[in-house]
């Protein structure tokens, strides 16, 4: 897959030395000219001046693959996140908006807090506001002021202060009113769909030249998305699902045959099912939407259900909430639905699975007990443990540091340090558990369960993932696109 021609054009490219390729964000000075900066006035704050080399070299960048052999490439890098010496805004000049989308995620409001308090404290900024509910807030309601004393606490409660929502995504009704009411800074905190939205408001900015900066700060419980090492708020929901887990197996080893059920988030991606059982070690068996698994016969989950009973006499299944789809789509009648934002709706899986178990055990008549707990919504309203909110913060700090140099990007942390990246690169795929990698083999020998796999499709995921390894090669123009294939292919 190479990028779509629209990504082509707005990808920035520059080759260096050994194969490194840097894949660079937007900045004003791409269709902007003549624009004056300024000292960053982080150079006389009392924290930040005493720090040695506080501000970032302007070259730096940082590589997306760690991994390297002898004669490897350097690679793709990202610009290096973090203060620049001069920025291209004044601070009472600076006009914010900080705007939430998408489903829920434990950190959402911390990020808010540490957005209005960084630009505040670091920047001297006093102009910020909320965007309500979504995308739809932009052009349907008031806009709220925030200032560090409004936010001050809102980092211990779940949930959005601003309110989020799916859909109602009007690119020009938004840049409209960006536009109408002077926003210069424009933070976007949302998943997939949210960044893709921003990519859309961006192009919109740059097409009617506006001195706009565009900042997306990735979310999403579902740890999905591309290129970042994990998005905030995953580590928390990990932690949560313990305590569904720890029912889910006190329930089953009070009971005769008992089996836990627990459901848990992962519309494509198991990642949170997959931590969190290789957290809780009490887990039997875990569904992800990536490995396909089927009920009957030699090999499949029923015959592993029973030999566990067999064996220990109770057991725990997690399943993501994406696993199964086809299974429980071929076994009952059901129309495509979709949410406002164009999501697949999904079948509940746990419900489905919680009755063919019951099936499976009355034909062979086998006294079993199973308890199904779906606990999805309660993870996702928990606000961020300590380590999340560390993360928050330095995401927000790094999005205002990029916002007042005059970048338009997606922030993320890129192999431990945070980094700069295209709105392309996380959008255009998604980041998926591998089933061909170490950690589900670890996770398959902590749960003892069958694979569920043929060699066939063994051998179909790992080239797959050849594919998604070799995949991307960011072109904008033909001698880009020959240069980053010869890159790829380790030659210089
Ligand atoms: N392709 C797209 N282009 C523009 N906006 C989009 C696109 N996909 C989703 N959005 C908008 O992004 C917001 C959140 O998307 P959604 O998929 O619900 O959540 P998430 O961002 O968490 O993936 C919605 O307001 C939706 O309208
Ligand atoms: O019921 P809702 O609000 O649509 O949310 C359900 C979905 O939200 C998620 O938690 C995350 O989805 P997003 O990243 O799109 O916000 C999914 O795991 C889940 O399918
Ligand atoms: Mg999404």
């Amino acid at each position: 897959m190479s990028l779509p021609d629209d990504d082509a054009a707005y990808a920035k490219l520059q080759e260096g030395d050994y194969g490194y390729l840097l894949d660079d964000v937007p900045h004003f000075t791409d269709y902007l000219s003549d624009l004056p900066t300024f000292p960053n006035p982080l150079q006389d704050h009392p924290a930040y001046s005493t720090v040695k080399q506080y501000f970032v070299n302007a070259d730096d960048t940082v590589p997306e693959k760690v991994v390297v052999q002898k004669n490897s490439p350097r690679g793709v890098h990202f610009r290096r996140a973090g203060p620049r010496q001069r920025v291209y805004f004044e601070s009472e000049d600076v006009k914010a908006c900080i705007v939430t989308c998408g489903g829920l995620c434990p950190g959402l409001n911390t990020v808010i807090r540490e957005l209005v308090c960084g630009l505040s404290h670091m920047y001297n900024v006093n102009d910020i506001f909320g965007i309500q509910n979504g995308y739809k807030g932009f052009y349907s309601s008031n806009y709220l002021p925030m200032t560090p004393k409004s936010v001050n606490d809102i980092h211990k409660r779940g949930g959005t202060v601003l309110g989020t929502s799916r859909g109602g995504h009007d690119t020009k009704k938004i840049v409209d009113n960006i536009q109408d009411r002077g926003i210069n800074q424009v933070y976007i905190i949302g998943g997939d769909g949210t960044q893709k939205g921003a990519y859309e408001i961006y192009k919109e900015i740059r097409r009617r030249g506006l001195k706009v900066a565009v900042a997306g700060v990735p979310k999403t419980i579902d740890n999905d998305i591309a290129v970042i090492d994990k998005s905030f708020g995953f580590d928390s929901a990990v932690e949560e699902a313990q305590r569904a887990i720890d029912a889910a197996h006190v329930e089953a080893s009070s009971a005769e045959n008992g089996i836990g059920l627990v459901k848990l988030m992962g519309r494509y991606s198991g990642f949170i099912a997959m931590y969190a059982t290789l957290a809780s070690r009490d887990v039997d068996c875990c569904l992800i939407p990536e490995s396909p698994f089927y009920l009957e016969g030699e090999g499949g989950l029923f015959e592993y259900i029973e030999r566990r009973l067999k064996e220990n006499n109770h057991m725990v299944i997690v399943v993501a909430e994406g696993a199964g789809q086809d299974l429980i789509a071929k076994s009952i009648a059901a129309a495509d639905q979709i949410d406002a934002s164009g999501n697949k709706l999904l079948l509940d899986v746990g419900l489905w699975l919680t009755h063919k178990i019951k099936d499976y055990c009355k034909a062979k008549k086998m006294e079993m007990t199973i308890k199904y707990i779906d606990p999805t919504y309660m993870i996702r309203a928990i606000p961020s443990n300590a380590s999340d909110n560390v993360y928050c913060t330095l995401l927000a700090h790094s999005a205002i540091h990029g916002a007042m140099a005059g970048y338009s990007f997606t922030v993320g942390m890129v192999n431990g340090r945070h980094a700069y990246i295209p709105f392309h690169r996380v959008t255009s795929t998604r980041n998926k558990v591998k089933i061909t990698d170490r950690m589900w083999a670890r996770l398959l020998s902590s749960t003892n369960q069958p694979s569920f796999l043929s060699q066939k499709d063994i051998d179909a995921a790992r080239e797959a993932d050849k594919l998604a390894n070799k995949s991307y090669l960011p072109v904008n123009t033909k001698e880009h696109g020959e240069n980053a294939k010869k890159l790829a292919n380790g030659e210089k």
